[in-house]
């Protein structure tokens, strides 16, 4: 959990999408320095959240052993990130009611900040704002940030009847928080999207600790 006290955050790893650029399959399965991607961004955030589920299409059994709630997404074909956050706030507004907002993360960011949901909570009090999104080297992690349960109406509008794709397209119509990580010794966000990324992750994963 975050030192905020007060805080009640639950995070979903977004492990939803098809990884066309990694010739498809499971990117967050892909074992970089001998552990999987998705074990590294649970080791990374379980102290960080009050309890992870993992959004994914397709047979839920083949997460079976990380122990977690497997959410599908419930608006069909693939629309993009966004559904799985949709999937994410439905179920956590059905099982965890005393939570207001939810950490998102993807699945394919290994070395994400021990910081996360301390600092975006932080900025997120400070500034009232309704969202906060993570950024480093003055680009945005659209994906990576804090999202209100109480959204989750206009976001299934937007998906499903504006046929909003772009997260920030979204994002830009509430108040929302910015923070910005270093990029020294390595940037937190980086994600692996190709095969050549995964050496490249093996590499820095001794930056980040192994
Ligand atoms: N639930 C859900 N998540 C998605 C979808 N598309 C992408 N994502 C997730 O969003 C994050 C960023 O995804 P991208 O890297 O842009 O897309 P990808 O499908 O993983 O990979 P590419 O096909 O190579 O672009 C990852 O965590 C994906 O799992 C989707 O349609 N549904």
């Amino acid at each position: 959990m975050t030192d905020i006290p007060g805080t009640n955050i639950p995070g979903v790893l977004l492990a939803g999408g098809l990884a066309r650029r990694m010739g498809g399959g499971d990117k967050p399965m892909r074992k970089i320095a001998g552990r999987t991607i998705l074990q590294r961004v649970i080791d990374r955030l379980a102290p960080q959240c009050s309890g992870l589920i993992i959004n994914a299409n397709g047979d839920p059994a083949r997460f079976a052993a990380f122990g977690l709630p497997v959410v599908a997404d419930d608006v069909a074909d693939y629309p993009g990130p966004l559904a799985g956050i949709l999937a994410a706030l439905d179920w956590v507004a059905a099982h965890r009611p005393d939570a207001k907002w939810v950490l998102s993360a993807a699945g394919d960011c290994p070395f994400l900040p021990r910081d996360l949901v301390t600092r975006l909570e932080e900025a997120r009090r400070a500034q009232n704002a309704e969202l906060a999104v993570a950024s480093s080297g003055g680009q945005t992690h659209p994906v990576i940030g804090l999202w209100s349960v109480r959204l989750r109406n206009e976001l299934r509008q937007a998906l499903v009847v504006e046929d909003v794709r772009k997260i920030d397209r979204w994002t830009a119509r509430y108040p929302l928080a910015t923070v910005e990580w270093p990029t020294e010794p390595l940037d937190p966000f980086f994600n692996a999207n190709t095969v050549e990324d995964i050496a490249e992750a093996d590499r820095l994963a001794a930056l980040d600790g192994g």
